[in-house]
Formats: C-alpha cells, sequence, structure tokens
C-alpha cells in the first residue's frame, strides 16, 4: 500500500508554477464557465488546482460529486476558512452556511431541521399558497412592476415564517436591512467560492477592498447586520412577553419549546432565523426571475404546460396537493434549475484529512468546487444544454423520469437547508405563472435587442441572476379574478 504521500494529486489544467502554483490562472469572472470548459476539455476528470500552497480541488462530473461530497461526508462537509467574512462582525458565527463543520454547526443545522425538514414543512402550505395568490394578484395589476412583487414573495415567506412578520413592499425597513447585509457580503463569499480569499495579493484587487474605505464597509455591514438579526427576533419576543396572540412562527415555537424544557436562551435560534433570511430571500427572488425569463424565451413551454394543466385538474389554479397530477410542472422546476442553477458554482466544502480518490490524493484542507454549472451543462447527459426543454425530465407517457435529481440546492450534509420551502414555494409560484399569465418579448432594457437563447447571460454574482430584462406579461382570459376556486379560461 502506498503512503498518501506517494500518490499524485489529481490532473491540473493548466501548467503549475513554483510557489504561486495556478493563482495567476483562476478566473475571477464567472468562474463556472470556465471550470466546465477545463473539464470539458480533459473528460470531465476531477481537477487540482493549487494557489500559495491551498489546494482547490473542482468537480465537473456528478458522479464524483456524490462520490466525494456525499458519500464520504465525514470527510468533506467543512467550508473553507474565509479571513475577510471573519472580521465581519458576529457574521461568522451567525451564518449556518459559513460555520466550520463542528459542535455549532450541528446545533444550527439541528435547530433548522426542526423547522424546515421534509416531514414539517407541509405546515407552511396555507402560508406560501396566500403569498403565491398575493404575488400573482400583484403581476396582474401592475405587470411591469415584477421584479418587486418577486422580492415581495421571497422577503414575505421567510419573514412571515421565521417571525410571523409581514411586509408588503421592498421598502420595508428589515427587509432593507437584509439586503444590505446580503449584498456587502457578496464580495467576500464570491472571492471565497472562487478559492481565492487565502491568497492576500488577490486580495487587493477587487475594488470595493481600497484600504480604509473597508472599515467604512465593515461599520455599514455591521449596522445592516444588528437590524436583520435583532430586530425582528426582539419583536417576536416582545410579543410573547406581552402575552399577544400574534400568529404562530417558527422563532416563538422555538422559544416555547425552550421554555418547556427549562432550556435558558442562546444565540443560536436567532442566528438560525436570520441565516434563513440570508439565505432565503436573494435565492428565490433569483430563481422567479430566471423562470420569467425561461418562459418568455420558450413560449412552447407555455403552451404545454396550459394544456397539461387544464386537462389535469380543469379551469381552476393548482394547489400544492396537484404536484403528482401534473408532473410537467415539476419538469419545468427542474429544467429551469439546470438551466439557470441560482448558485451556479456551488457553495465550497473543504476537506478535513486526506483522502485517496481514483488513485489521486486529495490533501486535507483542501477546498472543495462543487462546479454545479459543469454538471448541469454537460451535452453528454444533456443534449443542446442552453435549451429549455422540461421533457428531458420526463417519461415518453409523461410521467416523472427516474432522472429527476436536483443538483441547485447543493451537497451530502451541507445540502441547503431550506430546500423543502424552497422548492414548494416555487412550485406554487411556477403553477400560478403558468395557469393565470401568458409571458412574452424578453428585451435587453439597456440595448433595446431582444434577448434569445443564444445570448443569454447571468452575472458574476454568488447567486447568479439573470441579465436585466423586461418582458410583457399579460393574464389569460378569465385570470383576473383569483377568488376561491376561481376558473380560468386557456
Ligand atoms: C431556490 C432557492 C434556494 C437555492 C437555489 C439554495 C441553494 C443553496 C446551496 C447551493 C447551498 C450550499 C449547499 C452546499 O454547500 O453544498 C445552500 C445552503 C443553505 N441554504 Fe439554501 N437555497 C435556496 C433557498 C433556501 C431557503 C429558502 C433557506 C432557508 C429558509 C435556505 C437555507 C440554507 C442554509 C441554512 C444553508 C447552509 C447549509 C449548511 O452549510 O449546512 N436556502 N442553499
Amino acid at each position: 500500500i502506498r503512503k498518501p504521500s506517494q500518490h499524485p494529486y489529481p490532473p491540473s489544467p493548466k501548467r503549475t508554477w513554483p510557489i504561486i502554483g495556478n493563482a495567476l490562472q483562476i478566473p475571477f469572472t464567472r468562474p463556472w464557465l470556465t471550470f466546465a470548459d477545463w473539464g470539458r476539455a480533459q473528460d470531465n476528470e476531477i481537477m487540482h488546482l493549487s494557489a500559495l500552497g491551498q489546494h482547490i480541488i473542482i468537480l465537473n462530473d456528478a458522479q464524483d460529486v456524490v462520490e466525494l461530497l456525499e458519500k464520504r461526508s465525514a470527510t468533506y462537509s467543512d467550508r473553507p476558512r474565509m479571513p475577510l467574512l471573519e472580521q465581519m462582525g458576529s457574521f461568522n458565527s451567525f451564518n449556518a452556511g459559513i460555520l466550520p463543520y463542528g459542535d455549532l454547526w450541528r446545533q444550527h443545522r439541528k435547530t433548522f431541521q426542526q423547522g424546515f425538514r421534509k416531514e414539517v414543512v407541509g405546515r407552511y402550505h396555507t402560508l406560501v399558497t396566500d403569498k403565491a395568490r398575493n404575488m400573482l394578484q400583484r403581476i396582474i395589476s401592475q405587470p411591469e412592476e415584477f421584479k418587486e412583487h418577486y422580492e415581495v414573495f421571497a422577503g414575505s415567506i421567510i419573514l412571515s415564517i421565521m417571525y410571523g412578520y409581514e411586509m408588503d413592499s421592498t421598502k420595508d425597513p428589515v427587509f432593507q436591512a437584509a439586503k444590505r447585509a446580503i449584498t456587502l457580503s457578496n464580495p467576500e463569499a464570491l472571492l471565497a467560492s472562487l478559492a481565492v480569499s487565502t491568497i492576500p495579493v488577490i486580495l487587493n484587487v477587487p475594488k470595493w477592498f481600497p484600504g480604509g474605505g473597508f472599515h467604512d464597509l465593515l461599520d455599514e455591514f455591521n449596522k445592516a447586520l444588528a437590524v436583520m438579526v435583532d430586530i425582528p427576533y426582539n419583536m417576536v419576543k416582545g410579543r410573547m412577553q406581552d402575552g399577544a396572540q400574534e400568529k404562530p412562527s417558527f422563532v416563538q415555537e422555538m422559544l416555547e419549546r425552550q421554555t418547556e424544557r427549562g432550556l435558558t436562551e442562546n444565540d443560536v435560534l436567532k442566528n438560525v432565523a436570520a441565516t434563513g433570511l440570508a439565505a432565503g430571500v436573494d435565492t428565490i427572488n433569483c430563481v422567479m426571475l430566471n423562470l420569467t425569463l425561461a418562459l418568455a424565451l420558450f413560449p412552447e413551454v407555455q403552451e404545454r404546460a396550459r394544456k397539461d394543466i387544464s386537462l389535469a385538474i380543469g379551469d381552476r389554479l393548482p394547489t400544492l396537493e396537484d404536484k403528482l397530477t401534473i408532473p410537467y410542472i415539476e419538469a419545468v422546476c427542474l429544467e429551469l434549475h439546470r438551466w439557470a442553477p441560482a448558485v451556479p458554482g456551488g457553495l465550497p466544502h473543504a476537506s478535513i484529512r486526506d483522502d485517496i480518490y481514483k488513485g489521486y490524493l486529495i490533501p486535507k484542507g483542501s477546498i472543495m468546487i462543487p462546479n454545479i454549472w459543469g454538471m448541469v451543462r454537460n451535452p453528454d447527459i444533456y443534449p443542446e444544454p442552453d435549451q429549455f426543454r422540461p421533457e428531458r425530465f420526463l417519461n415518453a407517457d409523461g410521467t416523472l423520469s427516474d432522472d429527476n435529481r436536483c443538483w441547485t440546492f447543493g451537497f451530502g450534509r451541507r445540502v441547503c437547508a431550506g430546500r423543502h420551502l424552497a422548492s414548494d414555494a416555487f412550485w406554487l409560484a411556477t403553477a400560478y405563472m403558468l395557469t393565470a399569465l401568458n409571458i412574452s418579448d424578453p428585451i435587453d432594457p439597456t440595448t433595446g435587442v431582444k434577448i434569445t437563447p443564444a445570448n443569454v447571460y447571468f452575472t458574476n454574482e454568488l447567486i447568479s441572476h439573470p441579465q436585466p430584462y423586461t418582458c410583457t406579461i399579460k393574464p389569460i382570459n378569465g385570470a383576473s379574478d383569483l377568488g376561491e376556486g376561481s376558473s380560468v379560461n386557456n
């Protein structure tokens, strides 16, 4: 048996220089595209990069991702250290998505699970339905403001579930603070996803980091974070102390459980709720923007969906109980997450011990990049990957095929903790949009040029949004009355 040190690293896509390694070749702009290209050039083999001694492993193949991040999850569930985020006040201990693999992370994850595992998210169906219906009504009365309506949809679901807090405009102060905190933390998170945040030289490159200015940024970030983390949480506590009969919320329920069990309050619950806000709002908003663009670009999908919906349930709005009856809607959701994964570069994991895989050494402390884009845009598995074809996920008889694993929510023990809620919310929103609206004419507002499947692009952010666009949204005949049991004529 060879010692770990006798095994080679996985192949590198580029020449590795002494000391700096591949530091100068690591792409800054939409790195998932370059990683996917590099992967394709070497049969999607697992790849190794190094940067000043930091090992980085790029995975473009779903089988490698499953084998390492899922089957060997005891080794690959840590997160890379993020030196800048660690300076950002309490960010490091507040966000479960960033915490190192260990006891504190486990406490956060367990708390999350109590409100968001598969078996319990059904309790939010009524709330999610109300919010989706409200969104649809807003779109019908002000279609040109659809982006505002999506943000309200995403923000109001999370704030209402977590805190029983209702918002009805993006000007809401708690929502504004959350948005600001998320935006300010994004550059570092993006750098981390590029796996270069440990490289001091490169840390000086981003424009937002001009020496002293960084401290102002930190102050602003910490202020926004304090509003986002403390205000809604303290509101729930205040209501409970006053004995006010408010509608229940995740935070209230968990605080009551703590009291019943005689446990003392700690920061975990407060931070879990705020993480939900940070992790859930922009992601849900982003998939809604992606969906609208996809439907505008591929009108044939809207036509087939309307036929299938009408055949399955007649002229009414679908409900979450109709999921199994209308497989085409699920196929649209799966195809959307494939065509435009919200986090295309994946969130990096890190390894906690040396491992040998396919004869290669993956050293302890490696940053593992599951390149979701490389997986979902692989033409050998999804021919013509830039085409939006929900049929990919269906059998010839219209039932869902077995190949319906959705990669967009990540992997293994660090898989998205809010995925069941997000999937329900997104399924219902998709079903409503397909039933009640006709979407067309995606235009780039700066150039006035029509967007086509060939020129569509997604932004260079950790949560990668579609390019700015406008489109025409019209209610389908009869969809303006959305009362209970309302009918929709195609
Ligand atoms: C469509 C919407 C969403 C997408 C695409 C998404 C995607 C992701 C991804 C890719 C990860 C990283 C997984 C990994 O490391 O392999 C993640 C982590 C996480 N997500 Fe989501 N997410 C969404 C919505 C939500 C919502 C609504 C919540 C909360 C209510 C949430 C809470 C979390 C948390 C807490 C983590 C950190 C998990 C950990 O590190 O243990 N997400 N999500």
